[in-house]
């Protein structure tokens, strides 16, 4: 997946153009992505799960996210590599599910509802050029991840990526073959702020979040389990579709996370219970999650 992913993006600006994002696309190659209004110093390369655009339009009508994947034109190796590996990624998470709910003591299947095979799970390839001399920009400015967890590949050698705790930032440094579970703080009902430094040994980097999501109609809304009198929802019921159009058509981050935090963090939290901060997995321990 990683050699797949290097040639793809080795291939010339030309071939990668004809594959570009649009406003109605959210799909495809890019290289002007802002985050927090600044441009980041990356190419991108995004698909998704086309099973759900169906279910997306019949809630939406808007047909942004009902767009499909766009595939370079003569490669069908990596096409069928990112196939592949899409679906070992939705298999995975959909038994973290499980694992989550078990750390939670409620019952495995209490997330069922959410997910089902129109999942709107995205995949993204991330590359980062070396730093040119005197470039002060982050390569991706800090955020935090709007889907429901992350599963991120990192670069074995070029390391960059860091969230942010306790007032500094902290590296993660990768480990070899290990998956990268985005469930980096401990801050119980916050989303983690993560961001990554341009590569500086003069090599490029090269990640690849798998960013696990509902399906188009799932209501986004605190967990029952978590709704007490002391604690009564905070954020209005929004159905996952929307939130997801909301986001893409540019609507402040801050407005959108009114309505991600809860449920966000509901699995972030289960996850701390099961994964050291900053959790990376060996990937064959994950894989035996199966
Ligand atoms: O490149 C990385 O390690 C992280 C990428 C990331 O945070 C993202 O694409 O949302
Ligand atoms: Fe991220």
């Amino acid at each position: 997946m990683q050699a797949a992913q290097r040639d793809f993006f080795a291939l010339p600006l030309e071939t990668k153009a004809k594959v570009k994002r649009s406003i109605n696309n959210p799909n495809g190659w890019f290289d002007d992505e802002y985050t927090r209004r600044t441009l980041d110093l990356k190419q991108c390369f995004d698909f998704f799960n086309e099973k759900s655009v169906i279910a997306a339009d019949q809630v939406t009508q808007s047909g942004v996210i009902a767009a499909r994947n766009q595939w370079p034109e003569g490669q069908p190796i990596f096409r069928d590599v990112m196939e592949t590996y899409f679906g070992e990624m939705s298999r995975v998470s959909f038994k973290l599910l499980e694992a989550f709910c078990s750390a939670l003591h409620i019952p495995l299947d209490s997330m069922h509802g959410l997910f089902d095979e129109s999942h709107t799970s995205f995949m993204r390839l991330n590359f980062y050029p070396p730093q040119r001399p005197g470039e002060q920009r982050m390569a991706l400015n800090h955020h935090t991840d709007a889907g429901f967890f992350t599963l991120l590949i990192q670069d074995p050698e070029v390391h960059g990526l860091q969230f942010h705790k306790h007032g500094q930032w902290n590296d993660v440094t990768p480990e070899l073959d290990a998956i990268t579970v985005n469930v980096i703080s401990n801050d119980v009902f916050k989303a983690p702020v993560h961001r990554v430094l341009p590569p500086q040994s003069g090599k490029a980097r090269h990640s690849a979040p798998f960013f696990f999501n509902p399906k188009p109609d799932a209501v986004i809304q605190p967990h029952p389990a978590f709704v007490t009198p002391d604690r009564p929802p905070v954020y209005n019921p929004i159905p996952w579709a929307k939130f997801r159009n909301q986001r893409y058509a540019g609507v402040e981050m801050q407005d959108c996370q009114l309505f991600q935090v809860n449920t966000i963090a509901l699995l972030r939290w289960s996850a701390i219970a099961l994964l050291p901060c900053t959790g990376q997995l060996p990937w064959e321990q994950l894989l035996a999650l199966h």
